[in-house]
């Protein structure tokens, strides 16, 4: 069992994945053991198995007795066929806490019919070094003692924002679900781009990759100055900063692409309900 306070003591995860693997590394660091963990993972990781093994977490346990949190990790495309091994685990008391992109409330306590504790969160991949962000959503009928163990689960793996809108789920995912990979496109966009304007690949791949790294550093380290302040510290009048920014800031530029590509995760949100 689980000697952390916050933590649930009795956790089952369902899905082990990438972002399954990373919460439950952050459960592990924030000192979570025993046996009180069941994972049900069909194709564990080496690095799940060793993390179960060193913590003495369970996978894939023969049976289970119904945890105080169940954690939905899987991919939405699965639950139809996962969620009815699950029906015994998702009592009125269990914390159901489902990570699954555009999946509702309703959809789950449609397959989890005895579910009534239910947050829906949206964390992202830098879970996996513990600086997340997740958008998370109680549904009225979650107390605060739940709510604060949904806080812990999301918690040990970065921040986490409470939203008060079921339907804002699907814009949380469109902006910080998502947003990792518009960052690492942008990446390889400006790599490219340094490619063309003459510079070594992998020259300009090292370039690229620290000016992000290095930009999203500062933007952390800065919370008392906004994007836009950082951004005008960059930008000389007349200089070369101000060139680039007229074609990014063009009618045509960076937000309406930025704002389509949003706009197309948050559809996409709502197509994988039901
Ligand atoms: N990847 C991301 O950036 C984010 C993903 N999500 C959500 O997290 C969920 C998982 O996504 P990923 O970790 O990226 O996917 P993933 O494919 O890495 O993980 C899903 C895991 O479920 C396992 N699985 C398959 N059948 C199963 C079964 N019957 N029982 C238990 N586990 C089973 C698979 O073996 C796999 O390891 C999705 O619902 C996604 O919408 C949420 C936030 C960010
Ligand atoms: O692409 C997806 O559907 C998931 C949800 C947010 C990030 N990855």
């Amino acid at each position: 069992m689980s000697a952390f306070v916050g933590l649930p003591g009795s956790i089952t995860l369902v899905g082990a994945g990438k972002m399954g693997a990373a919460l439950l590394q952050g459960w592990a660091a924030q000192g979570l053991s025993g046996e009180g963990v069941a994972i049900v993972e069909p194709q564990a990781s080496r690095e799940v198995t060793a993390l179960a093994a060193a913590r003495g977490f369970r996978l894939n346990p023969p049976t289970r007795a119904p945890a105080e949190a169940l954690v939905l990790a899987i991919k939405p495309q699965m639950l139809d066929a996962v969620a009815p091994s699950l029906v015994a685990d998702a009592g009125p008391d269990t914390l159901v806490l489902s990570i699954l992109a555009g999946k509702r409330v309703a959809d789950l306590v449609a397959r989890l019919p005895a579910a009534k504790m239910i947050v829906r969160a949206m964390p992202n991949t830098p879970a996996s070094i513990g600086r997340g962000i997740s958008g998370a959503f109680a549904c009225p009928a979650v107390d605060d003692g739940r709510r604060g163990l949904a806080s812990a689960l999301l918690g040990a793996v970065g921040e986490v924002e409470w939203i008060e809108s079921e339907a804002l789920i699907d814009a949380v995912t469109a902006v910080s679900g998502s947003g990792p990979a518009y960052v690492f496109h942008f990446v390889e966009c400006l790599t490219k781009a340094g490619v063309e304007a003459g510079l070594p690949e992998e020259i300009a791949a090292r370039l690229a990759r620290a000016t992000v790294a290095g930009a999203g550093e500062l933007l952390r380290q800065s919370g008392d100055l906004s994007p836009a302040t950082l951004r005008e510290n960059v930008t000389s009048p007349g200089g070369t900063t101000a060139a680039a920014l007229a074609v990014l800031m063009a009618e045509d530029g960076l937000a309406p692409l930025l704002a389509r590509a949003v706009a197309a995760a948050r559809r996409r949100a709502e197509e994988l309900s039901g």
